[in-house]
């Protein structure tokens, strides 16, 4: 099935659809589920995960956030309160501002004590070392690895978790989590979902917003050879759910139908 877009001129009325899309998602899942279960990326997406489940009052209340389990699609092997962390920006963004009364999700993330040294980037942490977080994070994943939800960012050069053009993560068919120490955006050691995670999942959505984008959404929407990342999310042929809520500006002048949500 192929991707929709969704647009809107005003970052709001993005982030108002993104925060629309979770809560339907959350409802149909909770409907077979006891839990839903979400994974979330960084970049931007803190702040709009902030806005949209925190600050908007018409969403807040309804989200059902002790049923919630909360994944990272990608992260950085850096202490759970280094900069760097997307666990750190979920945290600031989206936990630490829970009102005090709310069970707090289930959030899994990176097991901290395996990281060696006060930064875990540090010279004599190895791929060997890095693998073992992989495989902690994998043995923590959902039953058959199935995600009800995975939001995602869009790079400018289309990768996306921490799949970059031409990796040969890109290949990879038996890991679910990989290690990568060679990201070609800094910090370089991260673990990351691999392509059998994402065609698992019953959705997905990508939140890309910015005139910045638009070069990009080109080659991912419209050049037919590119094989970027992001472009092999919206291609899955394994019936999942892919969308994408971009601002008008991230798509002005490419050749892309697109509707408000
Ligand atoms: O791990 C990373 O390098 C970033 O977190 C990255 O994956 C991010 O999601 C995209 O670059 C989109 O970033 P923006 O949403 O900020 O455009």
């Amino acid at each position: 099935m192929p991707a929709k877009v969704y647009s809107h001129a005003q970052h709001d009325d993005v982030v108002n659809a993104v925060g629309k899309h979770i809560l339907k998602i959350q409802d149909e899942s909770l409907k077979s589920s006891s839990t839903f279960k979400i994974a979330v990326s960084g970049g931007s997406l803190g702040k709009v995960l902030k806005q949209c489940l925190i600050d908007n009052s018409s969403i807040a209340p309804h989200i059902q956030w002790d049923k919630w389990e909360v994944y990272f699609s990608d992260e950085r092997l850096v202490p759970l309160d280094h900069p760097d962390s997307n666990y750190g920006l979920f945290n600031e963004m989206v936990l630490s501002n829970l009102p005090t009364n709310t069970t707090k999700p289930k959030v899994n993330a990176i097991d901290e004590s395996l990281l060696t040294g006060k930064d875990g980037q540090i010279a004599s942490a190895s791929q060997s070392h890095d693998e073992s977080i992989a495989k902690r994070y994998e043995a923590s994943l959902p039953e058959n690895a199935k995600f009800d939800l995975i939001l995602l960012g869009c790079g400018p050069d289309g990768h996306t978790c921490s799949l970059f053009p031409d990796h040969r993560l890109l290949k990879e068919r038996d890991e679910l989590i990989s290690a990568i120490s060679d990201s070609p955006k800094p910090p370089p050691r991260r673990i990351t979902f691999t392509f059998p995670v994402l065609e698992r999942a019953s959705s997905i959505a990508f939140v890309a917003e910015g005139a910045g984008k638009a070069p990009i959404m080109e080659k991912i929407f419209v050049d037919k050879s590119s094989q970027l990342p992001s472009k092999l999310v919206n291609e899955l042929k394994t019936g999942v759910d892919v969308s994408w809520f971009v601002d008008d500006s991230a798509i002005e002048g490419v050749n892309v139908i697109s509707s408000k949500y």
